[in-house]
């Protein structure tokens, strides 16, 4: 709703939506019917309209898209063009935030002044649609194209100086914005209107519409090939040029009915939920993020100078937590702290941090070799070496010297965080923080709750993550926990179908036309044929498996022998100029389809008396997507993930997922559920001998369902279908 209240003959209308004053019906009604009231009390002789609360609305409620309430009377345009219309001036006084909706609300205003922190912007392109409620009619009318442009299809935010800057905002003023809001209607308060409606006016640069929009255009359709917002945005805005803003904004609502109606905009509506309600964990036996206090956090340690480690290091002191570095010697302690020092140079040298801040940042850093500095930190994080020996050895010391109560978590991306804790006589206060490199930059943590894990520790771990700006999904204990395990399938496959017929830039071509940046063959030559190769050699050894037997590996979905004749090879990846593509040097980033591999491929076949085939993009993208879904299935069955969500934010900010499909769990029942059962079952009976293909219970329990079950649903059947 919105609160009206009046202060001397100044009409002051609150939206109150908490926490983020989203545009809901009610609100839209009081802000409609608060205008209304304003212009008919003749006491009244200017408005001013703010948010209750931490900001400004924040835009349309996003919920009300697929309810269907976003169209009630009145709808925002009709919010917007009664506000502008309204023959008493009207003050926006922006505090937080104003984005979409509620930027559009006080384009209709008269005049816009904001706090020195406020931010505006148009966000609307991240969840699939255009800023509809005149936004793309109107901004260009007040800062020009060019600046619309940008800001329209980025969905960037834009602080208050640059906003200032621009013209989008009048003012800037200090203290309570209300108070000065309210000051300044009164200045203006008999000002005449004329001019300061925005649909009035013309954009000013005009002239060089055509040529702004048309490199607009190209510049969206190379950066976020696929999105279809974007390309809406920058036709829209084109329109707002070209025609008067009764015409341009029928338009701009036809461009927003098509998106709103397209698959990409559900699905990026989706994921901005399933984004929020990662770190709301719940675990079995129904302690949760609602009834566990986490404990406070002063100071971390990062036991592990490496890549890895060096990227943890600067996530805490980033959120300006003290943070211990722990190394085995002095040489690996000096290259830690100089890749650190070295990032943060980098930092200020692209203007992203200044000289000051990085020094005071870098203050909180203490490097050490000795384990006995760490007695005094609330949080350990190990990042050393995967190998389980090794950190139970690092957990051992840990265990011994650390406080009673500091938690120790490990950073693995596979191993059983039970058999780490179990070298601790804590294991309650064990977990694993799962970061995905670079670890300063990938959002993404996957927190692992082994079987003694408290409640306690996942709520502090849950919010120390939260802290150093991550979006941390809580995970079960299994190999791979959920990201890793469904990554396997899908390698696996890709593997195959070398064997069968594929060459690996058809493989990853089908891919990446699908949307993930890079094919699963060319980030096996980025993370290096040799990596993979140990790591198949220790799962190998951990399964009691001779690696070097294709009788033996080949039965568990670890026989690669295309992978494996390259690496004997010497093709490692990337790093050796050579791996399943050729580089024009190591470490050049361009793979080139290379005729050896080919021929490797071939003689491989040729030995093994296999007929290859020409293997069809469709079953190329089947065996590789649908194999890792069935993956994520399972762990949905067995409880390692808790909700169809969860393993969604994993893909989408841990792999390259496409976000415009949401996220392999809601792909899924965009597919039907009844369809991709099929096909897995269909794969299952060409290859039995690949467990990843035993289509999984709840997919199979599921798809009998005679009507499709919503995903959120999917949880009540998940624990009929478990095998724990
Ligand atoms: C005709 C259509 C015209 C216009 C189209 C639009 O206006 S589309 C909407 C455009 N606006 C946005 O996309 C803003 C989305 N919100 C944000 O970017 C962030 O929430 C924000 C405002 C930067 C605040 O971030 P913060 O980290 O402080 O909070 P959080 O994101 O966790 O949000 C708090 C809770 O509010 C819910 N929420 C936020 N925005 C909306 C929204 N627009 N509609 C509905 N709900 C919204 C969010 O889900 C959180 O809910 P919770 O239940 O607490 O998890």
């Amino acid at each position: 709703m919105a609160d009206y209240r009046k202060q001397g003959d100044v009409a002051v209308l609150h939206a109150n939506n908490p926490p983020v004053n989203a545009l809901s019906y009610h609100v839209r009604q009081g802000l409609y019917d608060g205008i209304e009231a304003a212009e008919k009390d003749p006491s009244v002789k200017c408005i001013v309209i703010c948010g209750k609360g931490k900001t400004f609305p924040v835009g349309a409620d996003i919920r009300e898209f697929a309810s269907g309430s976003a169209k009630k009377f009145p709808n925002l345009i009709e919010v917007c063009d009664k506000i502008e219309a309204c023959t008493k001036p009207v003050v926006a006084a922006i505090h937080g935030f104003a984005l979409g909706g509620g930027l559009e609300i006080s384009l209709g205003c008269h005049y816009r002044i904001g706090g020195t922190s406020c931010k505006v912007g148009f966000p609307e392109v991240n969840i699939g649609v255009l800023p509809g409620a005149g936004g793309t009619q109107r901004l260009p009318r007040v800062i020009g194209l060019k600046p619309s442009l940008d800001i329209i299809t980025s969905g960037c935010h834009v602080g208050a100086k640059e906003a200032l800057k621009l013209g989008i905002l009048d003012k800037i003023v200090q203290g309570d914005v209300v108070t000065e809001g309210i000051k300044f209607a009164k200045s203006v308060q008999n000002q005449p209107l004329h001019g300061r409606r925005v649909s009035t006016m013309a954009v000013p640069d005009v002239s060089q519409a055509n040529a702004l929009c048309n490199s607009a255009m190209a510049e969206v359709k190379r950066k976020s090939s696929g999105l279809l917002a974007p390309v809406a945005c920058v036709k829209s805005l084109r329109v707002a040029a070209q025609t008067p803003y009764k015409d341009g904004i029928k338009i701009e609502s036809a461009l927003m009915l098509q998106l709103m109606t397209s698959g990409q905009a559900k699905a990026l509506q989706y994921a901005f939920f399933a984004e929020r309600l990662a770190s709301k964990w719940q675990v079995p036996g129904g302690a949760s993020h609602a009834t566990v206090t986490p404990r406070p956090v002063k100071s971390c340690a990062v036991v592990g100078g490496g890549y890895m480690g060096s990227g943890i290091v600067m996530c805490i002191l980033n959120a300006g937590l003290p943070c211990i570095l722990v190394e085995a010697n002095q040489k690996f302690l000096d290259r830690g702290i100089k890749m650190i020092q070295g990032l943060y140079a980098g930092s200020v040298k692209l203007g992203k941090m200044s000289e000051q801040d990085a020094k005071k940042t870098l203050s909180l850093l203490k490097p050490t070799l000795r384990y006995e500095d760490l007695k005094d930190v609330d949080v350990v994080i190990e990042a050393v070496f995967e190998d389980m020996k090794l950190k139970q050895e690092v957990f051992g010391k840990l265990d011994k010297v650390c406080k009673k109560d500091a938690l120790l978590c490990s950073n693995t991306s596979t191993l059983n965080i039970d058999k780490i804790a179990s070298a601790t006589r804590r294991p309650d206060r064990v977990m694993g923080m799962h970061f995905f490199a670079p670890a300063y930059y990938m959002k993404l943590l996957e927190n692992i709750r082994g079987a003694e894990t408290s409640p306690q520790t996942v709520a502090t771990v849950t919010q120390l993550s939260v802290k150093i700006g991550k979006v941390p999904v809580l995970v079960g204990n299994c190999h791979g926990f959920v990201g890793n395990r469904m990554m396997a399938p899908y390698t696996t496959e890709a593997q195959r179908l070398l064997e069968e017929g594929a060459y690996p830039h058809q493989v990853d071509q089908v891919i990446e036309e699908f949307g993930i940046p890079i094919g699963p063959l060319k980030v096996g030559d980025l993370t290096g044929l040799d990596v993979s190769w140990k790591i198949t050699r220790e799962v190998s050894r951990m399964l009691g498996l001779d690696h070097t037997k294709r009788e033996d590996v080949e039965p568990f979905g670890l026989y690669f022998p295309v992978r494996n004749a390259l690496y004997e090879k010497g093709r490692l990846g990337r790093k050796t100029g050579a791996g399943f593509y050729k580089y024009e040097k190591a470490g050049s980033k361009v793979a080139i389809p290379d005729p050896l591999v080919m021929d490797i491929i071939d003689h491989h076949c040729r030995e093994e008396g296999i007929d290859r085939r020409r293997i069809p993009p469709q079953e190329i993208y089947e065996r590789c997507l649908y194999s890792l879904i069935n993956e994520g299935f399972k762990t949905l069955e067995e409880g390692i993930a808790a909700r169809p969500e969860d393993v969604d934010i994993i893909w989408l900010l841990g792999y390259g997922w496409p976000r415009y499909t949401g996220g392999p769990m809601h792909f899924a029942s965009q597919i039907g559920l009844r369809r991709l059962y099929g096909r897995i079952e269909y794969y299952h009976n060409k290859y039995p001998d690949r467990d990843h293909w035993t289509p999984s219970r709840l997919l199979k329990t599921l798809s009998q369902q005679e009507h499709p079950v919503p995903l959120a649903q999917w949880g009540q059947f998940a624990s009929t279908t478990s095998r724990l």
